[in-house]
C-alpha cells in the first residue's frame, strides 16, 4: 500500500500475477522481472516441457525464493473453457483468493498477403490472439466480481475505506494496433480489436469501481511492442511476404526483455495504453480516438503530437504505397520474389 500511496501504480511484490504466454518470449521476460520485484507467477502455455524450463528460470529471478511461490498450467487458451479451468485452479492453489494481477501475452503472428493466406489462418489468429485475451478477461472478471459479491460490500452510501490497491488486467497488442500495412491482414484486425475491447472493458470498469467501492477496482492495460527479436520473430520472418519485410524494415526490433522493462515500467507510472519504443509512441498519437488520455501535461503532449501527425501519417501511407507498387511493378504480386523463393 506504501508503495501504492508513492506513486507506484503497480506493486507487485506478495502479488499473484498470472502470465499467458509465460513459456518464452516476452511472456517469460516478464515473468522474471516481476519475479524479481516479489511477485508470485503463474505461467500459462500448451506446451508442458517449455512451461517446466521457463518456471525453473523465472525461479531463479525470485527476490526472495522462500516466500514467493510459483506455479505452471498447461492449457490452450484459444478454447473458452480452458480459461474458465485455468482460473479456477488457480484460486485453489491461491489459497481460495483470485490472481490481483492476469497479463495476456499469448499470441502467434502468421503474415501474408491476403489471397495466398489459407483462410482458415483468419480464424485461427482471431482465436490466437483476440480470443484467447478475451476468454481470459471473462473468466477473471467473472471470477473477481463473484468474489465482490461474496464479500458483500455493495455500495451502501457509505464512503468507501482508505484506497485499496486495484486489481490489474493486460492486454498485449501491437504497433499494428495503430498502423497497419501490407502483409499483415491475417494479424492486425486481432490486435486493432483488443485495443477496442481494452477500451470497452475500462468504460464498463467504472461501473464495478462504483458498485463495489470497498473492492479493489479492476485496471485495464494494452501494451503495444513494435518488433521483439524472439524465436517466433524468427518464425514468422520465414513466411513473411518480402513486401512486408521491407516496409518495415526500419524498425530494428528490441529485445523481449527490454519490452517487459518499458512494459512494467508504463504500468508502474499508470497509463492505460502503453508502447515501447518511439515509433509506435508517435503513430499512437494519430489515433486516440476515445481511449483514455493522462493528467493535463500529457493530454497536451497527446494534442500536439496528434496535430503534428495528422500530417505526417499523410506523408507516411502515401510513402508506403508508392514503396507497395513499385515492388508490384518490378516483381509482381507475389508474397516471395522470384529471387527469394529459390533462396
Ligand atoms: N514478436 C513480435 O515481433 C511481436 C509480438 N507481439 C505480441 O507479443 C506477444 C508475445 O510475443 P512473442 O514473445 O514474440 O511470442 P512467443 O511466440 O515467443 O510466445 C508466445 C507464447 O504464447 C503461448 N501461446 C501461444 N498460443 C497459445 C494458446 N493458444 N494457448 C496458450 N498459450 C499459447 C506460447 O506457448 P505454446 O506455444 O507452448 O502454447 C508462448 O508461451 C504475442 O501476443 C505477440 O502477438 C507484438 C508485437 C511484436
Ligand atoms: C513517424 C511515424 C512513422 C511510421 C513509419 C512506419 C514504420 C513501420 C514500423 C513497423 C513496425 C512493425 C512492428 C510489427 C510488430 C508485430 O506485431 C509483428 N512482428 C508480429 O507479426
Amino acid at each position: 500500500m506504501g508503495n501504492y500511496l508513492s506513486g507506484n501504480q503497480f506493486p507487485v511484490q506478495g502479488k499473484t500475477v498470472v502470465i499467458t504466454g509465460g513459456s518464452r518470449g516476452m511472456g517469460l521476460a516478464v515473468g522474471q522481472q516481476l519475479a524479481k520485484k516479489g511477485a508470485n507467477v503463474v505461467i500459462i502455455a500448451r506446451d508442458q516441457n517449455k512451461l517446466l524450463q521457463a518456471l525453473e528460470e523465472i525461479k531463479q529471478a525470485a527476490k526472495d525464493p522462500q516466500t514467493q511461490r510459483f506455479h505452471q498450467l498447461s492449457a490452450d487458451l484459444a478454447n473458452p473453457s480452458e480459461s474458465v479451468r485455468t482460473i479456477d485452479e488457480i484460486v485453489t492453489w491461491n489459497g481460495g483468493h483470485p490472481p490481483d494481477i492476469v497479463w495476456c501475452c499469448a499470441g502467434t503472428s502468421l503474415p501474408g498477403l491476403f489471397i495466398e493466406t489459407p483462410i482458415s489462418h483468419f480464424q485461427s489468429q482471431m482465436d490466437s490472439n483476440y480470443f484467447s485475451s478475451l476468454y481470459m478477461a471473462h473468466a477473471v472478471m467473472t471470477c473477481w466480481i463473484k468474489t465482490a459479491k461474496q464479500n458483500k460490500t455493495e455500495a451502501s452510501g457509505s464512503q468507501p475505506r482508505n484506497p485499496i490497491p486495484p486489481r490489474h488486467l493486460i492486454f498485449t497488442a501491437s504497433f499494428l494496433s495503430f498502423y497497419t500495412f501490407a502483409g499483415y491482414s491475417p494479424y492486425s484486425p486481432t490486435k486493432a480489436a483488443l485495443r477496442s475491447l481494452c477500451d470497452s472493458l475500462s468504460q464498463e470498469s467504472n461501473l464495478y469501481a462504483a458498485s463495489y467501492p470497498n473492492e479493489p477496482a479492476i485496471r485495464l492495460h494494452t501494451i503495444f511492442p513494435a518488433t521483439i527479436l524472439t524465436e517466433a520473430y524468427q518464425a514468422e520472418n520465414i513466411i513473411k511476404p518480402d513486401i512486408t519485410k521491407k516496409l518495415e524494415g526500419v524498425d530494428e526490433g528490441q529485445t523481449p526483455e527490454a519490452i517487459a522493462m518499458k512494459s512494467i515500467k508504463g504500468l508502474e507510472s499508470g497509463l492505460e495504453l502503453i508502447t515501447t519504443d518511439f515509433l509506435s509512441a508517435l503513430v499512437q498519437r494519430s489515433v486516440m480516438g476515445g481511449s483514455i488520455r493522462g493528467g493535463p501535461l500529457r493530454m497536451l503532449i497527446d494534442w500536439g503530437l496528434a496535430w503534428l501527425m495528422g500530417l505526417v501519417m499523410v506523408v507516411v501511407r502515401s510513402e508506403m504505397d508508392r514503396t507497395t507498387r513499385n515492388w508490384g511493378r518490378q516483381y509482381g504480386a507475389a508474397g516471395k520474389t522470384a529471387v527469394n523463393r529459390q533462396a
